[in-house]
């Protein structure tokens, strides 16, 4: 058995100072899932200590893109806590990260609290108040991004930072599935994708989510942010980098590291 709390208190420090730890599922070959999200769990209860709550969840791993950047095959989750989340005013210091990437997503803001074992994509919408243009920082607490899926579970799911967009779209004005998204780095176009990369909607990714957490006991709240997983690869982020994504119908994101 895998002592959960011990290794939540590992990757804290790992974030803290800057020193990345070595594969869990190399020191700990038999953690399993649940261990895994246990670990995220207790590494959760560490940062509530210092004094930040839960802003949101991340949904990780919906796309065939960051599925194979990774090699994982099946979605996660982690929590987004309230220092998690950046102005696109502001410059993002690329220096508070071991090896930060960022990738370009559709959020939700939530306005009804969502439980339960049998939600559907009907359900989910109905809970959803805005649907909201998104980046996410990943970074990895685990040396050289050397991961399986239980280490990025416990490494909750490998999420640094949240940075959301000025617009606000109500759902019964876009189809989420065809929102094509556009991503520039430094004002060069190097990407593209589609709304339907996401488990074919992004809904299905917030369905998975509600289901996964149920299993774990925990709910959705009105009010969180939920991101729904990036439409294509994650970028290497540099100190100087200005990275900006267009979502038709929903708006846009841009998030500049200094
Ligand atoms: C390792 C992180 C993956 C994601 O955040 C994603 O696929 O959205």
């Amino acid at each position: 058995m895998v002592i959960t709390k011990l290794l939540g208190e590992e990757i804290y420090e790992a974030e803290k100072t800057l020193k990345p730890i070595p594969p869990i599922t190399e020191s700990h070959p038999g953690i399993t899932v649940d261990e895994a999200y246990e670990t995220q769990l207790q590494y959760v209860e560490r940062r509530f200590a210092d004094g930040t709550r839960v802003a949101g969840k991340k949904i990780g791993l919906t796309s065939k893109a960051m599925q194979e950047m990774l090699g994982v095959d099946r979605p996660d989750y982690g929590h987004i806590l309230e220092d998690m989340i950046f102005s696109e005013d502001t410059p993002v210091d690329a220096g508070r990260f071991i090896a930060p990437r960022v990738e370009f997503e559709i959020a939700f803001i939530l306005k009804q609290d969502i439980n339960g074992a049998d939600v559907t994509v009907e359900n989910v919408a109905e809970a959803i108040e805005f649907a909201v243009p998104a980046a996410e920082i990943i970074d990895s607490r685990i040396r050289d991004w050397k991961i399986k899926f239980e280490d990025t579970v416990a490494d909750n799911g490998s999420s640094a930072g949240a940075v959301l967009g000025n617009t606000r779209v109500p759902l019964a004005d876009i189809a989420l599935p065809s929102v094509r998204m556009e991503v520039f780095k430094n004002g060069e176009k190097i990407n593209e994708g589609q709304g339907s990369a996401v488990l074919g909607n992004p809904l299905k990714a917030v369905v998975w989510l509600a289901e996964a957490l149920h299993q774990y006991g925990i709910s959705l709240k009105a009010g969180e942010v939920i991101l729904a997983g990036a439409l294509t690869k994650a970028e290497d982020v540099r100190s100087g980098d200005t990275f900006k994504a267009t979502f038709d119908g929903l708006g846009e994101v841009k998030v500049t590291f200094s």
